[in-house]
Formats: C-alpha cells, sequence, structure tokens
C-alpha cells in the first residue's frame, strides 16, 4: 500500500508549481534538472537559482527561436545559454514577444549543441500545459532526490512522464442535467473530468439523438471573448449560438464545449496573441513568436467524448477539415462536413481569410 501519488498526480502538481513560480526537478538516466517557468520567475528566485552555481539555459520551442534568429539544435527547441549577468529582463525578453519590435537585437543568443534536450523538452510541455508562455528555465543540478526533499520540490521522472503526456488523459462523465434551453426546451448538461486534474470539458444533448445514425455534431473550443463578450475579432459567438439553434431546430445534435481556450493556449496567452496581432501580425503569426503552433487543441478529448455518450458517426458542424481529420483518426465516422458559416464582420475579415489561407479552413 501507498499514499504517494502517481505520475498522473505528480505531474498536475508540478504544473500548479510552476503556475506559482516555484520550482520543479526533473530526472532522467542523464541526469537531474531544476526547472522553472520563465513567466512566473522572479529576481529573488533567479538569483537563489544563481547561488546554486552552474550554467543555467532557456529552454524555448524552435518557433520561438526562429524569431529570436537562434539555431534549435534539438529540432524543435532550442537551449538558449543565459549570460552570467543576465537579469530578469533578459529572461522575460526570451521568453515573451511583447517588447520584440522594440528591441529587436535581444542577442546574439548562443544555443547550447552538445547533451540530450530530454529534460528540457518535457520542460517546454509542462509549462505549455500550464497555459504559460512556453518558456523554461533548466539548471543542470548534481544534487538528486536529496535536493528536491530538503526543498520539498516535486519531482519528476522524465521518461515516465514524457510517455504518459503523449497519451490523451481519460475522462470520466461527473454528472448530467436536464437544462432547458431557448433553442430547445429538451436539453441537457454533461459534465466530463479528465484524470491529469486538466480543466472539465462539456457536453450539450439536444433532444434524444439516435444513438445508430450520425448525429448532427459541434465541436466548440472556447472563447471566453467571443462566446460570452460579444468580440468581434472572432466568429465564435455567432458560430456557438448558430450550431445549437439548427440544433433545436432539427430538434436533436450534440454540442461540446471543449475548454481549450485560444485554440489550446489559454487566455492569457490568447491576448498576448492579441496585443501582436495590434502590432501588425496575423493569427498564426502570432502564435508562432510566442513559441507556439497555429493549433495546440488536443482534438481527442472531442472524440474520447462522443464514445462515451454513445455516438459513433456524427455530421460535423464545421469549416475545419483537420477537426474532420482529427475526429476519423480517433474512431468518430464524419458522415458529413455541415458548413457554419456566420459571424464576419468588418474586424474578423481578416482574420478569417488567415484561416483559409494558412490553416486550410474552408470558406
Ligand atoms: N491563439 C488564438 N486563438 C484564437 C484566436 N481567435 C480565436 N481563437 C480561438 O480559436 C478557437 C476557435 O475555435 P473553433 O471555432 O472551435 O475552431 P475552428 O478551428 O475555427 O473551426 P470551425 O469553427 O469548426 O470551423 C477558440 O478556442 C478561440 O478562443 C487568435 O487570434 N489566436
Ligand atoms: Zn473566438
Amino acid at each position: 500500500m501507498t499514499l504517494a501519488p502517481d505520475i498522473t498526480e505528480i505531474l498536475a502538481r508540478a504544473r500548479s508549481d510552476l503556475r506559482m513560480g516555484v520550482p520543479v526537478m526533473l530526472a532522467a538516466p542523464q541526469g537531474v534538472a531544476l526547472v522553472m517557468a520563465a513567466e512566473t520567475l522572479d529576481p529573488q528566485r533567479l538569483a537563489d537559482l544563481r547561488a546554486l552555481g552552474g550554467a543555467p539555459v532557456l529552454a524555448i520551442t524552435a518557433r520561438r527561436a526562429e524569431t529570436l534568429k537562434a539555431r534549435p539544435y534539438d529540432g524543435d527547441l532550442a537551449r538558449i545559454v543565459v549570460p552570467p549577468d543576465a537579469t530578469l529582463p533578459w529572461v522575460l525578453g526570451v521568453a515573451d514577444p511583447a517588447d520584440d519590435l522594440k528591441t529587436p537585437m535581444k542577442g546574439p543568443l548562443i544555443s547550447e549543441r552538445d547533451g540530450a534536450a530530454d529534460l528540457h523538452r518535457l520542460a517546454i510541455t509542462l509549462v505549455k500545459s500550464a497555459r504559460l508562455l512556453p518558456a523554461a528555465l533548466v539548471l543542470p543540478l548534481s544534487g538528486g532526490p536529496g535536493f528536491a526533499m530538503r526543498n520539498g520540490l516535486t519531482m519528476v521522472d522524465t521518461p515516465r512522464a514524457a510517455e504518459y503526456l503523449m497519451q490523451a488523459s481519460p475522462l470520466h462523465p461527473v454528472v448530467s442535467a436536464r437544462l432547458p434551453l431557448e433553442v430547445a426546451e429538451a436539453g441537457r448538461l454533461h459534465i466530463f473530468r479528465p484524470e491529469d486534474g486538466g480543466e472539465e470539458h462539456y457536453a450539450i444533448e439536444i433532444g434524444q439523438p439516435d444513438r445508430d445514425a450520425p448525429v448532427l455534431a459541434r465541436l466548440h473550443s472556447a472563447c471566453f471573448t467571443g462566446d460570452l463578450m460579444g468580440s468581434l475579432k472572432c466568429d465564435c459567438g455567432p458560430q456557438l449560438r448558430g450550431a445549437l439553434a439548427q440544433m433545436g431546430a432539427e430538434g436533436a445534435g450534440v454540442l461540446l464545449y471543449l475548454n481549450q481556450e485560444g485554440r489550446g493556449i489559454g487566455l492569457a496567452n490568447k491576448m498576448r496573441a492579441y496585443s501582436l496581432q495590434d502590432q501588425g501580425f496575423d493569427t498564426v503569426e502570432a502564435n508562432h513568436r510566442l513559441g507556439f503552433e497555429d493549433d495546440e487543441r488536443d482534438f481527442r478529448i472531442g472524440a474520447q467524448i462522443l464514445a462515451q455518450m454513445g455516438f459513433s458517426a456524427v455530421r460535423l458542424l464545421t469549416n475545419n477539415p483537420a477537426k474532420i481529420t482529427m475526429m476519423r483518426h480517433n474512431g468518430i465516422e464524419v458522415a458529413e462536413r455541415v458548413p457554419l458559416k456566420l459571424g464576419g464582420n468588418a474586424h474578423n475579415h481578416a482574420y478569417l481569410a488567415t484561416k483559409a489561407a494558412k490553416s486550410g479552413h474552408l470558406l
């Protein structure tokens, strides 16, 4: 019998430590390292880290490295050498593109070339999943588990964690209840909770859809600004209400409300992207400058929820071919694509055009 947390629980702890600016330890066969998220670093922690000696690096994604003209010797990431006199603003300047245009010369930035990057890769995956800027300070340490124990730090076994993070977290239905809606009185809201401590996702079931026929379905990603505030920068609000209205009119359907704000980068990072868009970058370029891919969503979640609700085939309300491909790869048959073209306006015209030109959205 053990009361010790398992790998899922340790990772959930590590995420919340990083969000609060607490270091975590990553262990791999080749060594142990202390990791901190660049975004939540403060001057005292940076000084404490320095006092430990050694040579810290700032792990950033290849996307961010490209903007900074740094060499990503590790393929998908770069390990930027932190100079001995580096200050907190230096670290934040590398991590955060907000002032890139004001201070274009951050370098020269030197990337480390020798040694393995497994710990750094996991560090970036963890800060991303904590919805922080994808940049992590990594300091190799000679003291292993003893150091973590003395300092009360969370210790993560890197190879096991990396393998675990490749899989989609299992989701469990928590509760469902009747929810009469404007579009249909016969509404029901289901809550699904992931095992990894991440955000819950919701399904709105309208009517009593036949499980043996393709169901009218929408996989909607959370958009606080568009869904709730009536933002004109995107088409999310009208798409959400339009999808529900169509399901109401047909008398049956299922809308998944997936908590993957900002195409999976979180609301704070989405607002960073909006700020870059005001500097002239489009929605895809803004994600890349921040160090993210165009789309960081995991659509296995949607497929899993549909399967758990007993659906195996959908008529999918979308303009995004990637959603169709992801459903098919994850065991959900897409019998038909139902276009959902609503909410175009003067403010989101360029955004919708970029999605069509760069992300393959169907017009
Ligand atoms: N990173 C980022 N996310 C954005 C931006 N504008 C909107 N979003 C997010 O994009 C997502 C849009 O979701 P969806 O409408 O489900 O997806 P879609 O890929 O456009 O596909 P369909 O609407 O099904 O055609 C939401 O999570 C929004 O928060 C942006 O400029 N940058
Ligand atoms: Zn939106």
